[in-house]
């Protein structure tokens, strides 16, 4: 087949989706209730965009979400940050999740490396988030205390997170296979008085024992009075080898029976904190809101992805990545949240379509790098599988090119709706994305987000059409941070979104919006490492490579996505007489894996004499990946900036090699 060009047409929505679309429904109600009548979905964004009160307030209605207490008004004025968004209103996450469920229906399916297929009810997961929330208010936990978890993305996270919300707790989550350096570097900031974690996992067929990092991050949290233990890779793991703990089964067993009540509480309650990192410093804790986050993932799932209940819903990710908590939003909605926890690849790539057979999934989402890696070993999932179900298929975690998607419609099914969104961590959901309106592209992610006021901005931060700018959103939105912990005067807050355009929420990536409305994006215009989702800081992965004997400097870029290719380069300054041989690299990224996660080892290693330094001895890791992504010199370095100017030339020539 002849490589499909960007921006080609690959797929139009028949009537009969269009029709029978959530947004259609949608916009029908508001033609109805509100006397709003709107002829495209270009109309209705832009009335989303301008009308903002009057846009979310709707949403509040069309979703009717359940609060005990109204709101006196839904926004105070419009500026970010710091808006406040349906004041006077009490409600409940979890309370939102349960309002009419059907008992002997599936609300999650779940398989793992460990564990077989299964089927969860809606009863049964009413029945254990009853108990452990039961089990943690005996614990001591209150509306407002944090409670942990260093969990694999399966059924009891699930379980756990619903209980906490419901409580009022605050909940945050991290991978079992992120080190312990890395765990305690989010959670201790928030000083959570509930760990919940499991003893191990399986990956690629390995297990991995995590007694000891268990211990490491107990020792490293000293706020934490509770470790509730989830024998997973084990039956019987020591349990007593750890401070204060209780065993999962015990904990549910004391708790067996108790009746679920929802703690009633603003709408800017804190529900989670997520982690994103920067380039110095410990990673931002960034809060965000129990209201803000119903209303965004209804708007996201139901109408933007068109999720129905009872639909299967499926995003492949760990507990370490917004997806989770997105994927999770899937029961706001009552539809069936599929979770898979294991490595995609293994035994090989064919374990995820298999799975999309076995559970009759409808909506397969995953990463562009995943979809890549299915197109690079030449599968053909329609020749194996059953896809009749597979309505549309995600991707995310970077942008994906023409040819991924040309492979989803010559291999997977010639007539499914692929989309591509963005957005991430910092509001947990997506600017541009997914919808059943519009065709698609190669390349291209359908559309903006109702209610997100993206715009490309140029370095004047004018709007531009076409071309390529900084991603900005100019109005605010009520999934934004509520503010990030520990964060006095909310400095790092205003520093991290609003220090480029006074009140303009700079989002960090770089995009182009087409005339149609369809957009691009272009990976991070800053130096973030995004790896499979997970966000990492340079600084995080320097401290692990130059704790290295013999390593006494290091700079790491991420030129994902640039050409197409998965490239993420180390390099490393060497003590003299050390060389950078197979040992040496195999220790670096061992290093790396361990206290970082396996997904941040680098793609190689190379040595270099001197890393390129401002004058006042930052790394130039911006200039360095421009270079290396062949943006002129001129644009990619401001040279008069730079201390030792001869250290550029090494990575002039690489930039040559590798375009
Ligand atoms: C929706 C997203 O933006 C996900 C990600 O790439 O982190």
């Amino acid at each position: 087949m002849a490589p499909v060009k960007e921006g080609a047409l690959l797929w139009e929505p028949p009537a009969s989706l269009k029709k029978q679309s959530n947004m259609q429904y949608y916009m029908n109600w508001l033609y109805k209730e509100k006397a709003l009548d709107f002829k495209s979905y270009e109309e209705l964004l832009d009335w989303s965009v301008t009308d903002i009160e009057r846009f979310w307030e709707s949403l509040w209605e069309f979703f009717d979400i359940k609060a005990s207490a109204s709101y006196t008004r839904v926004l105070d004025e419009r500026k970010m940050p710091g808006s406040k968004w349906f004041e006077g209103a009490k409600l409940n996450y979890t309370e939102q999740v349960f309002r009419h469920f059907t008992p002997n229906d599936s609300a999650i399916i779940s398989q793992s490396e460990v564990r077989p297929l299964d089927h969860m009810t809606w009863q049964e997961l009413y029945d254990k988030t009853a108990s452990f929330a039961s089990g943690l208010k005996s614990a001591g936990v209150k509306s407002g205390d944090r409670v942990v978890a260093y969990m694999p993305n399966i059924t009891e996270t699930v379980v756990a997170f619903l209980a906490c919300a419901s409580i009022g707790a605050v909940w945050s989550s991290c991978s079992p296979d992120f080190g312990s350096p890395t765990v305690i570097d989010r959670f201790k900031q928030i000083e959570p008085k509930v760990l919940i974690t499991v003893d191990g996992y399986r990956y690629g067929g390995k297990d991995f024992d995590r007694m000891s990092t268990v211990k490491e991050i107990q020792n490293g949290i000293p706020a934490l009075e509770k470790t509730i233990l989830l024998p997973y890779l084990q039956e019987n793991p020591d349990a007593d080898t750890l401070h204060e703990a209780v065993l999962w089964k015990q904990f549910m067993a004391e708790h067996k029976n108790a009746s679920l009540t929802y703690e009633a509480v603003p709408f800017d309650h804190p529900l989670w904190v997520l982690y994103s990192s920067g380039t110095t410093g410990l990673p931002k804790a960034i809060v965000q809101g129990q209201g803000g986050i119903i209303i965004e993932h209804l708007k996201q799932l139901v109408l933007h992805m068109d999720l129905h209940k009872g639909d299967r819903f499926f995003w492949f990710t760990t507990t370490g990545w917004m997806m989770w908590n997105l994927l999770v939003g899937g029961l706001l909605n009552q539809s069936t949240i599929l979770l898979y926890d294991g490595n995609p690849g293994y035994p090989s790539l064919d374990t995820v379509w298999k799975f999309a057979e076995d559970t009759e999934m409808k909506v397969l989402g995953t990463s562009a790098s995943f979809l890549l890696a299915c197109r690079k070993n030449g599968l053909k999932p329609k020749e194996q599988f059953n896809l009749d179900k597979l309505m549309s298929i995600g991707s995310t975690g970077s942008p994906l090119p023409p040819e991924g998607f040309q492979w989803v419609y010559e291999n997977v099914k010639s007539d499914l709706w692929l989309f591509s969104i963005s957005g991430g961590t910092d509001v947990c959901s997506a600017f541009v994305t997914g919808s059943p309106f519009h065709p698609v592209h190669a390349g291209n992610i359908q559309c903006r987000a109702l209610g997100s006021k993206v715009e490309a901005y140029d370095e004047k931060g004018t709007p531009i059409t076409d071309e390529v700018g900084e991603l900005v959103i100019s109005e605010p939105m009520p999934s934004m941070p509520l503010y990030f912990w520990n964060d006095e005067g909310n400095e790092r807050y205003l520093d991290s979104y609003f220090s480029t355009y006074t009140g303009v929420w700079r989002h960090g990536d770089w995009i182009k919006i087409n005339q149609d409305g369809s957009c691009q994006i272009y990976g991070r215009s800053d130096s973030t490492i995004n790896r499979g989702g997970i966000r990492m800081g340079t600084s995080e992965i320097y401290s692990a490579v130059e704790s290295i004997k013999g390593v006494t400097d290091s700079l790491i870029v991420d030129v994902s996505n640039h050409n197409g290719k998965d490239f993420m380069p180390l390099f490393v300054v060497l003590e003299k007489g050390i060389n950078l041989d197979d040992t040496l690299k195999n220790k670096i990224n061992k290093q790396i894996k361990e206290t970082c996660s396996p997904r941040h080892i680098p793609n190689d290693i190379y040595e270099i004499q001197e890393v390129p330094r401002t004058l006042n001895g930052k790394k130039l890791e911006v200039p360095i990946k421009k270079i290396l992504m062949d943006v002129p010199f001129e644009k990619a370095v401001n040279i008069d900036s730079v201390g030792n100017k001869k250290a550029l030339d090494y990575f002039i020539d690489l930039a040559k090699n590798i375009n």
